[in-house]
Parts: structure tokens; C-alpha cells; sequence
């Protein structure tokens, strides 16, 4: 951890159904930075967002900008720090725009339907962030699973925290879709967020995130830049694959390619 980290883990530890499935996680990150969270299946990344995101009980320290995250009053948090859940459930049948402006509750506006200049103007530009413009008057339940994902983001993107957790929020777009979400948020974080995004896509993490956080059945087991963190033999250890690698526009490419 630096001087410059705006947000501290320190010793985090979550219980669920009586086990411990985060042990002793601590890491610090800065502004500007995307980080990937990767790890198999049932290694802790969604235990883990949703512990940082305050909505489930944990036991360490969490800071942001020198503040302990779950001292900052309710609303305040929540213009701190957002989050995209895993999943696109959607149970009521509201407009696209509605579902969005819903990100600028935190900033006092409650009624979608009578947003101020600041507040519209936000909704604006995340609905234009994702592309989402031309279908902002269908209702979210009658959008394709990918729509409803962008929908997600933009209602994070709308809240304008500094702090983004973000939870597989490429899983089920079309490869356009996953290259604007990875460069969108890149460009979130050039602008100054913080944004943390869990991801299976380990190419993709390797081509855009700075840093890599890698969890193996509830612990941190690397945290670094993606050619130290995703070399061969933590990736043969922790997800028992070997990957193709090689170098497009001078940029990394992964692929994983054979199971060990
Ligand atoms: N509410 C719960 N009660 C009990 N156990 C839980 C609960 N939620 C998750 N778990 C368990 O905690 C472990 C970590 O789950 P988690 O969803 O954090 O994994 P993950 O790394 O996000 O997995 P995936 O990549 O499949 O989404 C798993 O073994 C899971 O079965």
C-alpha cells in the first residue's frame, strides 16, 4: 500500500453460511486506476465486491479517502462509492431513462420524472456512455439480457462516485459491447474513478486494467500489473490453464488455451 491508495482493505474477512469465504484480504488502490478482481468459480470475487460495496457484514478495515467506508452516513456512501450487481433481474417494468436517473437518488433527486439540469445532464451522458440514447423510453423488462446490463452500468455511471464496483459487467454482452464496457470504464478511471470490476475475461483484463487482483478460494494470492499478476504459472496454479500469448498494437493478448 502507498500514500497515494484512496482505498484501503485491510484484514478483510467475510463469514457466509457459517465459513469464512474472504480471508484476510488487504490491498490498497489509487484514483486513475482500473483494476480486474479475477479467480475461479466460488473463489469469493462477488463475496468480496459486496462486502466493499457495505451490503453484507464484514470484519477488517475499509477506507476511502481516509474515511472508514461504513461510518459515512447512508447517502453520502452511496455518492461515494456505486455498484453494478451481478445479473440483470429487473422486476418492475419502468422506462430505461427511469431505471438510470434512479443513480442520482444519492444526489437528492428521488423522482426520475422531475430531475433538475444537473441531474438530467447526468442521466444524459451515462445513457450516451453505453449507447443506450435510442432505447431510452422501452421499459427495462422487455430489453435482450445484454440491453438490461448496460442499463446497470449506465445507472452506476449516472451516480458519478469516484469509487466503481462493478460485477462481471461484460458477462453476457456481444464482443462490441465487451470493448466499449472495457474502454468506457478505462476511460472512467483516466478521468480519476476508481473502478474495480470483477471479470472471467482474463484477456480483456490483460489488455485494459493496470492492475490485477487475483483471489484463489478466498485469498488475495497476487496484486499487481497484468504481465506480473497473469503469468504462466499463476495461471497454471490458480485456474489450472496455460494461455496463448502475443502482442497486438502493442497491446497483450491472452487467451487461455489449454487445461492443465
Ligand atoms: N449467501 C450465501 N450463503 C452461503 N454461502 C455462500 C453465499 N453466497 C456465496 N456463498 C459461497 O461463497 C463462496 C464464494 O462465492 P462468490 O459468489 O463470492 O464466488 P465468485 O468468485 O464470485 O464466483 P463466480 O465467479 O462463480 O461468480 C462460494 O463457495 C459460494 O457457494
Amino acid at each position: 500500500m502507498s500514500e497515494a491508495d484512496y482505498f484501503v482493505v485491510d484484514g478483510l474477512c467475510v463469514s457466509l453460511g457459517g465459513k469464512l469465504r474472504v480471508k484476510d484480504v488487504s490491498f490498497g488502490l489509487p484514483r486513475g486506476c482500473l483494476t480486474a478482481l479475477v479467480g475461479p468459480s466460488g473463489a469469493g470475487k462477488t463475496t468480496l465486491l459486496r462486502a466493499l460495496a457495505g451490503l453484507i457484514p464484514s470484519e477488517g478495515r475499509i477506507t476511502a479517502g481516509g474515511e472508514e467506508v461504513s461510518k459515512i452516513p447512508v447517502r453520502q456512501r452511496a455518492r461515494r462509492l456505486s455498484y453494478v450487481p451481478q445479473g440483470e433481474a429487473v422486476h418492475w417494468p419502468l422506462p430505461v431513462r427511469d431505471v438510470v436517473a434512479l443513480g442520482r437518488y444519492p444526489h437528492g433527486a428521488p423522482d426520475p420524472q422531475r430531475l433538475g439540469v444537473t441531474d438530467a445532464d447526468a442521466v444524459a451522458r451515462a445513457l450516451h456512455e453505453v449507447d443506450l440514447m435510442p432505447l431510452q423510453d422501452r421499459r427495462v423488462t422487455e430489453l435482450s439480457g445484454g440491453e438490461r446490463r448496460r442499463v446497470a452500468i449506465a445507472r452506476a455511471l449516472a451516480t458519478e462516485a469516484p469509487i466503481l464496483l462493478a460485477d462481471e459487467p461484460i458477462a453476457s454482452l456481444d464482443p462490441y459491447f465487451q470493448l466499449a464496457v472495457m474502454a468506457l470504464l478505462q476511460r472512467q478511471a483516466r478521468a480519476g474513478a476508481l473502478v474495480l470490476v470483477i471479470t472471467h475475461d482474463i484477456g480483456l483484463a490483460a489488455r485494459f486494467a493496470d492492475c490485477i487482483l487475483m483471489l484463489s478460494e478466498g485469498r488475495l494470492v497476487a496484486c499487481g500489473p497484468p504481465s506480473a499478476v497473469l503469468a504462466p504459472p499463476r495461471l497454471a496454479d490458480v485456474f489450472s490453464i496455460d494461455a496463448y500469448r502475443s502482442s497486438h498494437d502493442a497491446q497483450p493478448v491472452l487467451v487461455p488455451w489449454a487445461m492443465r
